[in-house]
């Protein structure tokens, strides 16, 4: 479980939506969403299918334009007026875990890490060699170099996936469902290396993920989305919403219980 830090104040916010309202071909998914990621902190964002978690990860990691309200990232305003050259600089600081991995399967682990590195700095070759080796390092995969993606088990690649998110040293890393797919002891395993990463670093993460044991281990604080509601309907410590939230949608999410909403879908019909 993470530290015991103070609870996040909007003016330490390294994230912050402000009435954010975000959707596709001017439909809104999600409607003005306003929350905020301390620095350091580790945030997971919940909520059933289609509720709008991975497009809110979009706008925030700016590939998505708002359709209304400000969206900060470290910084700077990516959704202002001045939302290209606020991107590019934000972007420095970012990382991204997306759910596939994405790594290229015809590049090796350290071309794959060292990608941003070429892309994104003018650093030396040998120098690049040197910062991939850390990073790889990092995640355990210091003898994986030379390999190729499709040569290791998915908890494999979503740590090399992991190293190259890091290869920039940013400041916030969001990972959209980075357990999805593993069995629960690879995805143990990644969330106690996703907790490393954040004490030792002090890298603010923001985190998608439907598992129940990760949203516990690695957060002190949730948000969760609905989609009917389109927007937050809960935020607080996973383990308080888990044990005394009387939503039922937030009940059936912790208690894996769709029951609980029928119920109440039921007692609240005429
Ligand atoms: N590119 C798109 N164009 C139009 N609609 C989209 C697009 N991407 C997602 N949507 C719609 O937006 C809604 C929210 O999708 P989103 O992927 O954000 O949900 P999610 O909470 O991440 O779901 P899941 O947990 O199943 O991944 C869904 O109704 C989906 O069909």
């Amino acid at each position: 479980m993470k530290d015991e830090k103070a609870p996040a104040q909007p003016e330490q916010a390294i994230v912050r939506t402000e009435n954010l309202t975000v959707g596709y071909g001017g439909t809104p998914i999600l409607k003005g969403v306003t929350f905020h990621v301390a620095e350091g902190e580790i945030v997971t964002i919940l909520g059933g299918s289609g509720c709008g978690k991975s497009t809110l990860l979009k706008a925030l990691i700016g590939l998505l334009p708002p359709l209304e309200g400000s969206v900060w990232v470290a910084g700077y305003n990516i959704a202002g007026p001045d939302r290209e050259t606020a991107l590019e600089a934000a972007r420095k600081k970012i990382g991204v875990l997306f759910q596939s991995g994405a790594l290229l399967g015809s590049f090796t682990l350290a071309d794959n890490v060292a990608l941003p590195l070429t892309e994104f700095t003018d650093l030396p070759g040998a120098l690049i060699e040197e910062i991939v080796h850390t990073k790889l390092e990092a995640v355990g995969l210091a003898d994986y170099a030379h390999y190729m993606p499709m040569e290791l088990s998915g908890g494999m690649r979503k740590r090399a996936a992991l190293a190259r998110a890091m290869a920039l040293d940013p400041q916030i890393l969001f990972c959209d469902e980075p357990s999805a797919g593993l069995d629960p002891v690879t995805a143990a395993e990644l969330d106690s290396l996703l907790l490393n990463l954040n004490e030792a670093l002090g890298i603010t993460m923001v985190v998608i993920t439907h598992e129940l044991a990760s949203i516990l281990t690695i957060s002190r604080r949730s948000i969760m989305l609905d989609k009917e509601a389109k927007g937050i309907i809960a935020q607080g410590s996973p383990r308080d919403l888990m044990e005394r939230s009387e939503d039922p949608k937030v009940r059936a999410f912790f208690h894996r219980n769709p029951e609980l909403l029928h119920t109440a879908a039921k007692a609240a019909s005429p």
